[in-house]
């Protein structure tokens, strides 16, 4: 496939041709996995690096905000926020969906009572969620055996499955697996659980997640300690010239955002710091425009 052609007059057919261009240019580009419509609609919602490299050319009208927004996509500097569910109304999830319109992507917390000590939804929630909102689902797997559930939960529609390490049997093979059904493949750590071991796995992933609260429960405080294990992690990135998102999920605050996109996280999970605000749309706003003030004066985001 070809990039798009410069001298296009009608804008929907350019825009067109270049996000099928962006998806060819994306890790997940259909010679490694399927690019679904979750995906492509992840990509559309401004999924950050999906389409950095070619954001201003998208740039063919739009407001203030929207072209802000892809210039700092252009240079690498975008912050993902993903609402959590945990800290929504279970009983109207498709509501609350739509309150957090403008997010990134949907943060569904999968939890079995067992990996830790609290118990959510599964796979048909998430099903009948994916078929609710257009806003893509990073779906966080807080369970046993994620080998044998992780595929289902890209069947049912999520754009990116995350598995805890700690759970997983065979987490190279479960990562590729994830990718061949067409999802993001991400692997989670916990608090105690380093990156060092793991790090000849960071090409297998698309993300990386580092828990800074002990998984299982919201509203709990940010754990500050976890900031050097971001670093490092952002670090072991940059060293193998990887576009591997880093993720941190827990505690996620107006008060601490700003020191964890310093540090080197890229795409954030917020659930209290959202769901418990007036307006969640815009604290989903207000927390991104903050880490991206951070990102864009860390050191780490000069090198990249
Ligand atoms: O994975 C989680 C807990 O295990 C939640 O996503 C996380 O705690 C988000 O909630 P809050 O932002 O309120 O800390």
């Amino acid at each position: 496939m070809q990039g798009p052609s410069r001298s296009r007059s009608r804008p929907s057919e350019y825009q067109t041709e270049l996000w099928e261009y962006w998806a060819w240019l994306s890790p997940c580009r259909p010679t490694r996995c399927r690019w679904t419509d979750s995906m492509a609609r992840g990509a559309r919602a401004g999924g950050g690096r999906f389409h950095t490299p070619y954001a201003p050319l998208r740039d063919l009208g739009g407001t203030a905000a929207g072209n802000h927004r892809r210039a700092w996509q252009a240079w690498g500097m975008a912050a993902q926020i993903n609402p959590s569910i945990l800290s929504a109304d279970f009983a109207r999830l498709a509501d609350e969906a739509r309150a957090v319109q403008g997010a990134d992507w949907l943060h569904v917390d999968v939890m079995d009572n067992h990996f830790v000590p609290n118990l959510t939804l599964g796979v048909p929630v998430v099903e009948s969620l994916a078929r609710a909102t257009d806003t893509p689902l990073d779906c966080h797997l807080m369970i046993e055996d994620p080998d044998r559930w992780a595929p289902q939960y890209v069947e049912a529609g999520a754009g990116s499955v995350t598995f805890h390490v700690e759970a997983a049997a065979a987490p190279v093979r479960l990562a590729r697996e994830i990718r061949a059904k067409g999802a993001r493949a991400s692997m989670a750590l916990k608090p105690a659980t380093p990156i060092e071991p793991y790090e000849d796995l960071l090409p297998e992933l698309d993300m990386l997640l580092i828990m800074t609260v002990e998984p299982g429960f919201g509203g709990q405080s940010f754990l500050d300690i976890m900031l050097p294990k971001i670093r490092r992690t952002r670090e072991l990135i940059s060293k193998h010239g990887l576009e591997v998102w880093l993720q941190i999920d827990g505690g996620v605050s107006p008060s601490t955002i700003e020191r964890c996109a310093e540090a080197g996280a890229d795409v954030f999970v917020a659930g209290s710091a959202v769901y418990g605000a007036d307006d969640p749309a815009e604290a989903v706003r207000a927390l991104r425009t903050q880490a991206e003030s951070a990102t864009a004066s860390a050191g780490w985001a000069c090198r990249h």
